[in-house]
């Protein structure tokens, strides 16, 4: 064992978080990533470290809370701010023999340089998020941080407090966090930081000392669902002072290991996008992986292919059946699956946008008739009885039956399935000019730990190309169904 790995054992011990022995804290390389492996046979419910609260790094235990609270910061922000200062207390701090461990930052595309964004993450989802990323922490800390140099109660040393400093602790916190508990909120947990990730195949699970271990509510579990993960997480539900009854945190074996195999942890069921923005990696052929088509792509589309004209009166006719695509900050989207699958609200546009005249004159007459309390079932049936003179033969395809798939099918008409066709490579265009090909070649050649951006982004593009691939071969398929 390395001498950083063994002084952080030292420091776990006199902080009392106890590791047991039959895990192995080890290093990739000399002074590199750290990974945590069995060195015998562990056995679903073994208990495998006990970690105080009082040893995590929160914006509750760390010397900055006075700064912290009379400055009223919260959330990731305050948490910054508290590692931040410890940081800058160098073996000052309490928590100096597990910040030794941590690397300077974690390489995620926050701190990549304009150029590199530029380059690897064209058309990528990521590639505008990380932009506005860059612009909103700039904001954060000219308004909060920057202040508390000069102003604050504590004498800070502006050299820890800079805007690069400030990125550096918010990739340590996306890569490296977990949600503690309502009274610590967010913070730095050691040890439980070593594991690395598989998706949907972890080994252990943190859970608070204090519940009872056969409980089945799923809150206290690490693995929180795709919607909602957003980081490995140890969600506890009471509102426990430090050193209160549920002062500790536990981690428990979940699946068996074999000795010698490393022990996983999962940071949630995440595509790659999401995992390459917080933790800096990728996996190949990660199921949840999901491609957004904007919904300014299908107007540009439709405007091009029909008129202004027509796509608005087509979009607000969508709007008032009360569809609307997925939201995130100012822009409006859809999903398309790992499978290639559109969203449903996608197909029911992209129909109505392809109603010839007449028959949207007719929806539109009949529009009242429409209730907008209508679920998303009924409304497609309703929909379909109006624009289609055979709609209720069509209607017989889905039988009764309320299942996505069947709806989908009814709005794939030959022009629903042109008009996919056209996004995917309208969407396609944004990565320029090479191809899937020569990406797949491209990351056939690549190095992983060398070439750790440039595999990563590779990977990434190469998973959202392969889906708009899939969505192509879901157009050409559900066309020719149609024919038969
Ligand atoms: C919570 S830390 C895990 C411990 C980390 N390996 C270390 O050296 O401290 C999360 C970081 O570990 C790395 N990591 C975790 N799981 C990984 C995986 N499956 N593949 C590649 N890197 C991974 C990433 O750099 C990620 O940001």
């Amino acid at each position: 064992m390395s001498r950083r790995l063994r002084s952080f054992k030292r420091w776990m011990r006199s902080h009392g978080i106890e590791c047991s022995d039959a895990l192995e804290l080890a290093e990739e390389a000399p002074g590199r990533g750290v990974f945590v492996a069995a060195l015998c046979g562990l056995k679903e419910g073994d208990l495998v470290a006990t970690i105080p609260k009082s040893a995590c790094l929160t914006t509750r235990t760390s010397g900055a809370r006075p700064l912290i609270e009379g400055a009223a910061l919260g959330g990731c922000l305050a948490l910054a701010v508290a590692l931040m200062y410890e940081r800058s207390l160098g073996p000052g701090s309490p928590w100096y023999g597990y910040l030794r461990l941590l690397p300077d930052r974690e390489c995620v595309p926050l701190v990549w340089s304009a150029s590199e964004v530029e380059e690897l993450l064209a058309g990528t989802e990521l590639d505008k998020t990380v932009k506005e990323d860059k612009a909103c922490l700039y904001e954060d800390w000219k308004e909060s941080i920057e202040p508390l140099i000069h102003t604050g109660p504590l004498k800070l040393d502006p050299h820890y407090f800079g805007l690069e400093q400030y990125f550096s602790a918010k990739t340590l916190i996306s890569s490296r966090s977990f949600e503690i508990d309502s009274y610590h909120g967010s913070g730095m947990v050691p040890l439980a930081d070593l594991f690395n990730h598989k998706t949907g195949a972890e080994n252990v699970h943190f859970t608070n000392a204090a519940l009872p271990s056969d409980s089945d509510d799923e809150s206290a579990d690490n693995i929180s669902d795709a919607s909602s993960s957003s980081r490995p997480s140890m969600e506890v539900n009471s509102n426990s002072p430090a050193g209160g009854k549920d002062e500790a945190l536990e981690m428990i074996v979940v699946r068996e290991v074999d000795a010698g195999a490393e022990v996983f942890n999962t940071y949630g069921l995440v595509g790659n996008a999401a995992l390459l923005h917080r933790y800096g990696f990728t996996e190949l052929d990660n199921p949840f992986d999901i491609i957004n088509i904007d919904l300014a792509l299908v107007t540009k589309w439709s405007s091009y292919k029909f008129s202004n004209r027509r796509t608005r009166s087509r979009l607000s006719t969508w709007r008032k059946l009360n569809y609307s695509g997925c939201t995130s900050q100012d822009s409006e989207y859809f999903e398309i699956s790992y499978n290639g699958e559109p969203q449903l609200e996608l197909l029911v546009l992209l129909y109505i946008i392809t109603l010839v005249e007449s028959t949207f004159e007719k929806l539109k007459m009949m529009m009242d008739t429409l209730e907008s309390t209508y679920d998303c079932f009924s409304s497609v049936v309703e929909l379909i009885k109006i624009t289609r003179s055979n709609g209720c033969k069509d209607l017989k395809i889905i039988n009764g039956q309320k299942e996505p798939e069947d709806l989908k099918k009814l709005l794939l008409t030959e022009s629903v399935c042109c008009a996919l066709l056209a996004l995917a490579d309208s969407r396609e265009s944004l990565y320029g000019s090479n191809s899937l090909e020569d990406d797949l070649k491209k990351l056939s050649n690549c190095c992983c730990i060398s070439e750790r951006k440039l595999y990563h982004s590779l990977v990434l593009r190469v998973s959202e190309r392969k889906i708009l691939r899939r969505l192509r071969a879901y157009a050409t398929r559900s066309s020719k169904k149609r024919k038969l």
